[in-house]
């Protein structure tokens, strides 16, 4: 496990500053969305945060300001703490120096700047203004006034490509109504467990494939070369399945070409997104060097995807499926009346995109947690073997039995949160923690630092799936925390229960057919998501031999 440089507790270091404040009841009422499902239904920590007071509110020694003296001491947004930066620029430089902060290190960046300044913090670096929470009940706040169309902050380089070359922004950057038209007709097919367990079977199978694939993979040394690769190809195909009903044919040998210079090129469009979203958009004058590299990579990208996408609309123009067929999503997408052929196509390769670099490197992730934990491991395969018997199908009656498999992917995901913040811009003024910010102001919840952060989970640098489970002692609500991993309220993760479907699925698979081990220690850094910072060495030592 990597073990970060900092330690220390972020909300009990608030008392440095003078802003801390009793914190105060939240009272969040669910609102009831078109589809006629409440926001409390849509986002699991929503609502669970209510009653976390007793977790944050007991009296603290030199914590003397009552809730009457901090409402009438809030203090306006420019006294918010935070590191001293220059006019303009921000703390921008900061991050070009030798033993400064460093972009591809944010979330220890974040971590650090909570250590030193409290519970919220404000930075500016260049044209970004953020203010980070670091306490579970006051990040609630910013659940209340999300408004109808939460707002996230864009993934600038990526919003400005398809501006650019006209193309629609897709659910991700959307915003407003543009935003919600898209949300409404995804969700009801990627949000609802009923429809997302359709899809147990293919991804059983799929699961099974990639076990073969990775037997077929195997070095004299046990190792799989390019495993992230290799992850990526069954995140490629799990998707497949359920965008197209078909198998993609990302594990047959040569890799197609479409297949590996799809897996190549975004790659690089995460990796290069990175630098391109912190740094002075000088793109925006002229095409800088990155940006160049940049484009040429989410052209492939959205060639290939596009390619993927028309074969499959094509197959269907020839034979449309009849009533005895399981409809794809594709053709879903194609015939909702609220959406354009071109907006279907679109969003169709938009969930290619989301889907695989996520669930493949937070599937990295977790196989190096159990490469270095044989111990869980073992307990892993045990249930695995347990619930599943002779009959290694896996159905969604096992799936829900398999409570450790759970509990493993939460762990892995407190350690190395692939997504290290949530973002969002608030819709009204918001009092938090003392302060009142202003409308349109950005907030993200420090996740990377409230994971670690010991005061919340006891020897955070631990890996230890039982916190997760059900008679585990932890508190449930901080249980809860663990969801923000996917976001929140009506923008969180439409692939969530998707992606935890395919990764349960494999995860098992894998602790039953290999044990695993590890060669090297890697630490995460930022290419986009949360990803090793080299390459992972991982032996896989088949169990029936
Ligand atoms: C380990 C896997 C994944 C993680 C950790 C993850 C995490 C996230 C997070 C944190 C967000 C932002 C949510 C918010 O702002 O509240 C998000 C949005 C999104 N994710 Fe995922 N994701 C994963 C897998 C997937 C998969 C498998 C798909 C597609 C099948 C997907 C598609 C999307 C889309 C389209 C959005 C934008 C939603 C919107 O703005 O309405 N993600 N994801």
């Amino acid at each position: 496990m990597a073990t970060s440089k900092i330690s220390g507790t972020i909300l009990r270091n608030a008392t440095k500053n003078n802003n801390v404040v009793k914190r105060v009841v939240s009272t969040v009422s669910p609102v009831e969305d078109h589809m006629g499902v409440t926001a409390a239904t849509q986002c699991p920590v929503r609502g669970v945060f209510d009653s976390m007071e007793s977790l944050w509110n007991s009296p603290k020694p030199d914590n003397s300001i009552t809730k009457e003296t901090a409402i009438s001491k809030i203090q306006p947004y420019k006294n918010v703490p935070g590191p001293k930066g220059l006019p303009v620029v921000g703390t921008l430089f900061d991050y070009f120096k030798k033993d400064g902060p460093k972009f591809e290190k944010m979330f220890e960046a974040y971590q650090q700047r909570a250590i030193e300044h409290g519970p919220i913090f404000k930075e500016k670096i260049g044209a970004i203004s953020t203010v980070v929470i670091s306490d579970p009940d006051a990040y609630n706040k910013v659940l209340q006034v999300e408004g109808k169309y939460p707002n996230r902050r864009e993934m600038e380089p990526m919003a400005y490509y398809r501006r650019k070359k006209n193309i629609d922004l897709g659910l991700v950057n959307a915003q407003g109504e543009e935003w919600y038209k898209h949300r409404t007709v995804v969700s009801k097919k990627m949000l609802k467990m009923k429809e997302v367990v359709e899809y147990c079977q293919d991804m059983d199978k799929v699961a099974d494939d990639f076990v073969c694939h990775i037997r077929s993979r195997l070095s004299p040394n046990g190792q799989v070369e390019g495993l992230e690769k290799e992850l990526f190809k069954w995140a490629m195909e799990s998707i497949g399945t359920f965008l197209f009903e078909d198998r993609i044919g990302c594990f047959s040998y040569p890799t197609p070409y479409n297949t590996q210079s799809f897996i190549d090129n975004l790659q690089g469009f995460f990796k290069l997104m990175q630098p391109l979203m912190y740094n002075v958009p000088l793109y925006k004058i002229t095409p800088t060097k990155l940006w160049k590299k940049y484009e040429a990579c989410a052209d492939n990208v959205l060639a290939i995807g596009r390619s993927f996408v028309m074969k499959k609309k094509n197959q269907l123009e020839q034979r449309p499926s009849t009533d005895d067929d399981k409809p794809s999503f594709l053709e879903y997408l194609l015939t909702q009346q609220s959406l354009t052929v071109e907006e279907a196509l679109s969003t169709a390769v938009d969930l290619l995109v989301g889907a695989t670099e996520t669930t493949s490197t937070g599937s990295t992730w977790v196989l190096y947690c159990l490469a270095k934990h044989p111990e869980v491991q073992e307990k892993l395969c045990q249930e695995v073997n347990d619930v599943l018997g002779d009959d290694k199908e896996i159905t969604p009656q096992k799936l829900a039995k398999l409570q450790y498999v759970k509990a493993v992917l939460k762990e892995t995901f407190r350690l190395y949160p692939i997504t290290f913040a949530t973002s969002r811009h608030i819709q009204s003024d918001l009092e938090i923690l003392g302060y009142k910010l202003p409308e349109g102001t950005h907030v993200q919840a420090n996740l990377f630092g409230m994971f670690r952060d010991p005061s919340l989970f006891p020897n955070p640098e631990e890996f230890k799936p039982e916190r997760w489970l059900r008679e585990s002692n932890m508190d449930s609500n901080l249980k809860a925390l663990s969801n923000l991993v996917w976001g929140h309220g009506a923008r969180m993760c439409i692939g969530r229960r998707f992606a935890e479907q395919e990764m349960h699925i494999m995860l098992s698979k894998i602790v039953q057919n290999f044990r695993l081990e590890h060669e090297t220690t890697v630490e995460p850094v930022l290419n986009t998501v949360m990803t090793p910072d080299q390459p992972l060495k991982l032996k896989f030592i088949p169990r029936d031999v």
